[in-house]
């Protein structure tokens, strides 16, 4: 197997782009965050006064913004319109939207094609990770791997990264991301679940070195077998 596709999905918080990135400069493939381009059609949303509440406002303007995607782990980047988002996407505002904007069928659409133009154009191959690759974007993944962790450890490690930028407390931290697993699961398009040939690892009582020498082991596996 020369070039190989690695989908990680999974809740807020389980570990997926701290592993994905780390899986993808191990082994030398290119890596994708999902979630950052439907934070980003939310940024845009947002900054051009589209109603975040207004499926139907924000099916019109799906396919305008243009989201590009720099896939190199060691320093992935984001822009919208040639304007660098990475920080902005990171907003408790983008945050608590990013559910409503990603659950309408017309932007999953414009993003989903993206994804998988960019997962095609990877040559050495590439780890994209987000909430329904295994299932829907690219449901011909050599690897597909569903990451969970208990709500208490999900909404500690937020609480972590949140500390000092903007205030949050535990408890409301863990509420917020309870609501939008909920939203993401229960969209009718393409809602957070794991494909039925994925790979589940429980992440709570693992650390993140763990679970990178996990995952690249099951890589090494596909690929020792597709030899
Ligand atoms: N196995 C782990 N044990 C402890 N902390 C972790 C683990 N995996 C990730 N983290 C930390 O948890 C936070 C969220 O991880 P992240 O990779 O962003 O999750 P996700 O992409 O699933 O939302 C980060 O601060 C990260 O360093
Ligand atoms: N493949 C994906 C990835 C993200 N998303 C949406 O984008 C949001 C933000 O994803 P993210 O991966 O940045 O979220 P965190 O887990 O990092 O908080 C999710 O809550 C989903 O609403 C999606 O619908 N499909």
């Amino acid at each position: 197997m020369e070039s190989v596709i690695v989908a990680i999905d999974g809740p807020s918080g389980t570990g997926k782009s701290s592993t994905s990135k780390a899986v993808a400069a191990k082994l030398g493939l290119s890596y994708l965050d999902t979630g950052a381009q439907y934070r980003a059609i939310t940024w845009w949303m947002i900054n051009n006064g589209i109603d975040t509440d207004d499926p139907a406002a924000i099916a019109t303007a799906s396919a305008k913004p243009v989201i590009v995607s720099g896939t190199d782990p060691a320093g992935p980047t984001i822009t919208v319109d040639g304007v660098d988002v990475a920080g902005p996407i990171r907003t408790q505002e983008v945050t608590s939207k990013v559910s409503a904007v990603s659950a309408v069928a017309e932007v999953r659409a414009v993003i989903t094609e993206l994804q998988r133009s960019i997962a095609l154009t990877a040559r050495q191959g590439i780890v994209v990770e987000g909430r329904d690759i295994g299932t829907t974007v690219l449901p011909d993944a050599d690897l597909k791997i569903f990451l969970t962790a208990s709500p208490e450890a999900r909404a500690a490690r937020r609480s972590g990264e949140l500390k000092g930028k903007e205030s949050a407390d535990l408890a409301s931290t863990k509420a917020a991301l309870i609501k939008r697993d909920e939203a993401d699961s229960s969209r009718r398009t393409s809602p957070l679940a794991k494909a039925d040939d994925a790979v589940e690892v429980d992440t709570t009582d693992l650390t993140l070195d763990q679970v990178v020498e996990c995952v690249v082991t099951l890589v090494e596996e596909k690929r020792a077998a597709a030899r």
